[in-house]
């Protein structure tokens, strides 16, 4: 099972190779306004989902906002240590 950090560093590595067909790769190229609005979205689809429907639906939608989250996250060169800072 992928944990948080392992995804992190999935996705900073294909930052670094910019393997063709990528999602990751083209929402950074999209750039950080791009990404907010995925975050803004997937985050309504979180509390849709948490209050509307399954448990493991909530649990996907949170996943999701999780790797934007992280995609944000490299766009702006943050770590998971420059986060964990402030938990
Ligand atoms: N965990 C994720 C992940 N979660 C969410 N997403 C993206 O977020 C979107 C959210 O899905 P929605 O249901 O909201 O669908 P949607 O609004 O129609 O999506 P889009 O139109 O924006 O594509 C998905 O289509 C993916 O583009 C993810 N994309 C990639 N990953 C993982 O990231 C890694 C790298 O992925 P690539 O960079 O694509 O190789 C792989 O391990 C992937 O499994």
């Amino acid at each position: 099972m992928k944990t948080f950090d392992d995804l992190f560093r999935e996705l900073a590595t294909k930052a670094e190779t910019r393997p063709e067909g990528s999602g990751t790769v083209a929402a950074l190229d999209a750039g950080v306004h791009h990404i907010g609005k995925k975050i803004v979205e997937e985050a309504a689809e979180v509390w849709m989902a948490a209050e509307y429907e399954s448990d493991a639906a909530a649990a996907e939608e949170i996943s999701q906002l999780l790797y934007h989250l992280q995609v944000m996250m490299l766009a702006k060169g943050l770590t998971p240590e420059d986060i964990y800072r402030y938990l």
